[in-house]
């Protein structure tokens, strides 16, 4: 770790006040000469590398800014880098900078697509603390830039059930900040694999009711988060659910008609079908949706729509929420309705899926996986909802069973560790070794990580859409421009739309479960699928794709679904 080195400050002398990082005014506004993209192009990448290699040491950060940085930089706030001062203003000057080596590492407990996150102990107060270290890979000026984002967020927000940034850490010297948090000691994707079992209904309504806490705080303060998911919920050892990870969220004003964002936000898993279908100009609607898959799946004990391209994710939704209806296409004539629009609607099963809960539960379930936006209501109206004022109410957090720490990095870790154990039993011992440290491995409890924001198989998405391959580390690559997106059309699906039902119920009692085929990719272009026939045997089947050209645009949803055989040849 470096330190914060600044020409008058010299960094080192003027420590802060222990437990004093940060004071008590607030800015509340982004600050005007300070601009934040919702995206940077992909073509910028090489521009923006070279603009930041220049700039770093100079605090010229944003391209043609220099007069506007300079005026920044002369009213910086003392102690900071002049890299982070041109990136996020005024708002940095509630904190005072601190050393790094005021810190001491303890422990990696988080890996994000632009960070590591570190417990540490803060040796002034002897607090134990997350450090969270954004990565600058090649000094590119868009990471700063989402990280600046996160920082103007976070600044804005002060409540209960959205993770405090207490400090920051900048170093010249290294080109790295550290954000510094409260430690949390589970996130949920983590706390939902080490319980084992699913949540009941009185767990399930406590952390449902810190979530649309959480988000009607955001809201009420103009912040769409547009990341919810369970790794982002963090979690203490008191039960407090808090709302981590606000590098996608955007300012918003819900009286602007016409503000326009973009749709490559929140991972896939929770991604809302307005976003899926391309719309630029949404609401606090994307958040609720992504809250409503969090709640779907804490009462299921698993992931519902897990899908793995954004077609696949849209083929789940409708399957599950039903296609929308002809006033919705007409309301929002979103730019991919011609792509999606099945010829066939699908009917809305929700209600058949979470049977056998209590219908206040199923109500909120609904209301939050309503396909329109319009029809999702707000936080506060969830809030007030029957689901909590019905027996059994919430239970307190502190009643919380108490584990020891659980993250989902953990989970990724046993993962590996459990592939590694089996592909080395396979060398040693042959197919018998492996089958041995599979059953070891399944039974040390179920994970369910999401991939990231942007789950789609990246190298697939790569070729599609023609670009060079990176190192696929930087946000602009997570969320390519929608002109840019290829990413539909020609990617094997999980199941045919004709399915039968029955595998989507999600009942109180029993697990869930959600489709009966499994794809393992076993190749470059090809992919092995396990068949289930007529008479209940099963065969495997091997799918050639990507080596055909995207069908063509307006291919209906129905085509990509019906038969894989017909768009990508099928051999025996
Ligand atoms: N305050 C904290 N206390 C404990 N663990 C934390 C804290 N903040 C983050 N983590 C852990 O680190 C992980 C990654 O953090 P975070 O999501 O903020 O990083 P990111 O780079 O923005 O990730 P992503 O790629 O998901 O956007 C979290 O899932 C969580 O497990």
């Amino acid at each position: 770790m470096g330190c914060v080195l600044c020409k008058n400050s010299a960094g080192a002398k003027d420590e802060p006040p222990p437990g004093n990082l940060r004071r008590d005014t607030k800015t509340d506004h982004l600050p005007s000469s300070v601009s934040v993209p919702e995206v940077v192009d992909i073509g910028e990448r090489k521009k923006n590398q070279i603009q930041t290699a220049r700039t770093w040491h100079t605090g010229d950060f944003s391209a043609g800014s220099s007069r506007r940085t300079l005026r920044m930089s002369l009213s910086a706030p003392e102690g900071w880098p002049p890299w982070l001062v041109a990136a996020c203003g005024e708002s940095i000057k509630d904190f005072t900078p601190r050393r790094a080596t005021t810190y001491e590492k303890l422990d990696k407990i988080g890996q994000g697509t632009y960070s590591n996150v570190y417990k540490a102990k803060d040796l002034l107060t002897g607090e134990i603390v997350a450090l969270k270290k954004v990565r600058f890979d090649n000094l590119e000026a868009e990471s700063v830039k989402f990280m600046a984002r996160e920082i103007l967020m976070l600044q804005r927000l002060d409540h209960p059930n959205v993770i405090k940034l207490q400090g920051l850490v900048a170093s010249r010297v290294s080109c790295s900040l550290y954000l510094v948090f409260e430690y949390m000691d589970h996130d949920l994707t983590g706390l939902a694999a080490t319980q084992g079992s699913k949540f009941d209904i009185s767990q399930v309504k406590c952390f449902m009711k810190q979530l649309l806490s959480g988000l009607e705080h955001c809201h009420s303060r103009g912040v769409l988060h547009r990341d919810i998911k369970g790794s982002n919920l963090l979690i203490d050892n008191n039960g407090i659910l808090k709302i981590a990870d606000f590098g996608l969220a955007t300012f918003y004003d819900p009286k602007q008609k016409k503000q326009t964002m973009t749709s490559r936000v929140v991972t896939l898993w929770y991604r809302p079908p307005e976003l899926l279908l391309g719309a630029t100009n949404y609401g606090t609607g994307v958040d609720l949706w992504s809250a409503g898959c969090i709640m779907a799946e804490l009462l299921a004990g698993k992931p519902v729509m897990p899908g793995r391209t954004e077609v696949e994710q849209l083929h789940k939704i409708f399957k599950l929420c039903g296609s929308p209806s002809d006033l919705y296409w007409k309301k929002y004539k979103l730019p991919n309705a011609t792509l999606f629009k099945p010829q066939h609607p699908y009917k809305r099963c929700v209600s058949e899926a979470f049977s056998g809960f209590a219908p206040s539960t199923v109500h909120l379930v609904e209301t939050l996986l309503a396909i329109d936006p319009d029809d999702r209501g707000t936080s506060t109206s969830a809030l007030n909802s029957e689901f909590f004022t019905s027996e059994p109410l919430a239970c307190d957090p502190s009643s919380l069973p108490k584990y020891p720490p659980s993250k989902e990095l953990n989970i990724k870790l046993r993962d590996e560790e459990a592939r590694r154990q089996k592909s080395l039993a396979r060398k040693a011992n042959g197919v018998e070794g492996a089958r041995r440290v599979r059953f070891r491995g399944d039974r040390t409890g179920r994970a369910f990580p999401a991939p990231e924001a942007n789950s789609e198989n990246q190298a697939n998405l790569d070729r599609c859409r023609m670009l060079p391959q990176t190192n696929g580390k930087s946000k602009s690559e997570k969320f390519p421009p929608p002109h840019q997106d290829g990413a539909v059309g020609h990617h094997p699906v999980e199941e045919d739309h004709h399915q039968s039902k029955k595998n989507s119920v999600f009942s109180a009692k029993h697990e869930a479960s959600f489709g009966s085929s499994r794809s393992l990719k076993v190749g470059e272009g090809t992919s092995m699928r396990k068949i289930s026939n007529k008479d209940g045997s099963s065969s495997s089947r091997k799918y050639i794709w990507g080596l055909k050209p995207p069908p063509a645009l307006g291919l209906s949803m129905d085509l990509l679904f019906r038969s894989r055989s017909e768009v990508f040849g099928v051999r025996r």
